[in-house]
């Protein structure tokens, strides 16, 4: 898989680009309507029209995402200015910040641009940046954080090319037509200071269009968390390579669209990322397709235990999923036969218990299950087994460990704090964190659905896979029970856990996106369009 950036090229995971505006076209406050790639505020929900320009809009015909942690990237960082000259690197990003702040104007010359620096290289990459577009005619206005402790090299350039320091913060904000937000990068911790938060708010409250530079300011770089006030920007424009809080919720709904420029760091970083996201081109590559010689059975067949008396829906919305996933052949085991029968024809069902069941290559074990029995059972059998909703309550870690196939665990964040003993919040919080804890103390692949879903494989040193295709939209009751027989039916069809659990939560996204189109969906909806979202990947 690809790992070096692609140069300049807008990066939009799930957020639409801010789109090109002349603050005097618009009203205070005003959310801009559609136009072009979207709406300028960050939103969780764009039309999805035709496949082709979907896909591409959304940067997904290319090769996997790569994001890499704060260390590494100054490992890298301190490798590549060892080599250049002193501040090429900084002169670099400016460079690519002031062109992509260019393109979001209609003109460059005339546009009031507000400059938040803070105190240290990301303050200076702001700064430069305000040079460069004050050379073309802007109007630059710099508000210092820190007076003493601005990049003394930027300011210069910055005054040298026509541009000043604010003498009244609010005055310059209040009249923006762009705001950079150079306050914190990847040196940044614990919020916003007391002192960035009135100008950070200023910048937000102006109908200015917020461009962050790196990464808002007061999000954690490493984690994804926001422990305190931070930046809400339309757009950021990220240096070198994604930092892992850009992927991640709640950083991620911070950040706005992402732009990535190349700033020659791709051959300084490890084969190996802190996080990836998988693109159209990785999972069309994963996806089981039958050869020739296939029957039923060699594709895989999966096993569904789903569904109660007081869930019967969960059992057919599980099988759903499972019928569209590449399995040959679906079997069901539970007191939903007859629902399940009656909307799938052509699944298998089968008595109590799963044991007699017949051969089945993976089993998923969960949904709408109530109290019912069988985890104990399926967790001793020899294939892979995902373990969803109620199947994971009281889970027990040495039973999950001991097994001698994989187990693919899929919580959401209240289920996966019941396992960790914490509160819900903190998992909201700290998604990443939570994700290989579960991982950790389970010895299994977890997917942690929500907002950014997840997936932490068992093996530690591999990356956590971050789903890009995501939308708000999914949280509609008995789209998780979609997911798990989906999940579950790619690992009857051979793929890995942590393949099976990322191509899944992809595909499903993608499926509610083309559902949807902007509008609510149902379970049965996200379940319908799969196979739509299985062909968008395999298209080019
Ligand atoms: N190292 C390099 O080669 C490059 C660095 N670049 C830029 O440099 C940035 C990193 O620069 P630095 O290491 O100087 O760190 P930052 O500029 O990100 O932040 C560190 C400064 O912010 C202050 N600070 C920390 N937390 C704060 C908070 N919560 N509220 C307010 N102030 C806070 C600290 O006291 C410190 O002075 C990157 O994010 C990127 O923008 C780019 O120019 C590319 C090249
Ligand atoms: N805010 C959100 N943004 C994106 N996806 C979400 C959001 N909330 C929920 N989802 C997704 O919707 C699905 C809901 O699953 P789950 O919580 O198990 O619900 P249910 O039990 O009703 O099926 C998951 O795939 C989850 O990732
Ligand atoms: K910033």
């Amino acid at each position: 898989m690809v790992r070096a950036p692609s140069c300049g090229r807008t990066e939009l995971l799930s957020r639409p680009a801010p789109r090109r505006i002349p603050r005097s076209a618009r009203s205070r406050g005003e959310q801009p309507g559609p136009a072009g790639a979207g709406g300028a505020r960050p939103a969780g929900v764009r039309n999805v029209t035709p496949r082709k320009r979907h896909a591409r809009s959304h940067g997904m015909l290319l090769s996997m995402r790569h994001a890499y942690s704060v260390d590494t990237v100054r490992a890298a960082e301190a490798e590549l200015m060892a080599e250049l000259p002193e501040g090429a690197l900084m002169q670099r990003a400016a460079a690519g910040l002031a062109a992509a702040v260019a393109g979001l104007l209609p003109r460059v010359s005339g546009a009031r641009v507000v400059l938040l620096v803070g105190s240290g290289d990301n303050g200076g990459d702001a700064l430069y940046a305000g040079a460069r577009l004050a050379r073309r005619g802007a109007g630059v206005s710099a508000v210092l954080l820190a007076p003493d402790r601005a990049h003394q090299g930027g300011l210069t350039a910055l005054r040298a090319a026509g541009g000043r320091v604010a003498e009244d913060p609010f005055g310059v904000l209040a009249v923006a037509d762009v705001v950079l937000d150079g306050i914190t990068g990847i040196g940044g911790h614990g919020g916003l200071r007391p002192d960035a938060v009135p100008v950070a708010r200023a910048a937000r409250g102006s109908g200015a269009t917020v461009v962050a530079v790196d990464l808002p300011s007061g999000v954690e770089a490493d984690t994804g968390e926001v422990r305190g006030e931070a930046v809400r920007a339309d757009a950021t424009v990220t240096f070198g390579t994604y930092k892992p809080g850009l992927l991640v919720d709640p950083a991620h709904e911070y950040a706005g669209a992402v732009r990535l420029v190349d700033i020659g760091l791709g051959p300084r970083l490890p084969s190996v990322p802190d996080l990836e996201a998988l693109q159209h081109a990785d999972v069309a590559r994963l996806l089981p397709v039958p050869a020739a010689e296939s029957d039923k059975y060699r594709r895989g067949v999966v096993g569904v235990v789903a569904g109660s008396a007081r869930y019967p829906g969960a059992a057919v919305l599980a099988v759903a999923g499972a019928v569209h996933g590449g399995a040959g052949a679906v079997r069901y085991v539970g007191p939903g036969a007859d629902a399940v029968i009656a909307r799938f024809p052509e699944v298998l069902v089968h008595g109590w218990p799963p044991s007699r069941a017949g051969r089945v290559q993976a089993w998923v074990i969960g949904p709408g299950l109530g109290d019912g029995p069988g985890v104990a059972e399926v967790l001793e059998s020899d294939v892979p087994v995902l373990v969803d909703a109620d199947g994971l309550r009281g889970l027990d870690p040495d039973a999950v460990r001991a097994r001698s196939a994989p187990t693919l665990l899929t919580p959401h964040a209240g289920e996966a704090a019941v396992l960790l003993g914490v509160d819900r919040g903190e998992v909201e919080g700290a998604r990443l964190g939570s994700v290989r804890a579960l991982a950790a103390k389970y010895g299994a692949t977890v997917l942690l659905k929500g907002s950014t879903t997840l997936v932490a494989d068992a093996d530690a040193r591999r990356p956590v896979r971050v789903n890009p295709t995501g939308t708000s939209w999914l949280a509609t009751a008995g789209s998780g029970d979609v997911l798990s027989g989906l999940a579950g039916s790619l690992l009857a069809a051979g793929l890995e856990p942590v393949d099976a659990g990322s191509v899944a939560a992809y595909l499903h996204g993608l499926a509610a996106r083309l559902a949807s189109q902007g509008a609510p969906v149902s379970a049965q909806d996200v379940a319908g369009a799969i196979p739509r979202a299985w062909g968008d990947t395999r298209t080019p």
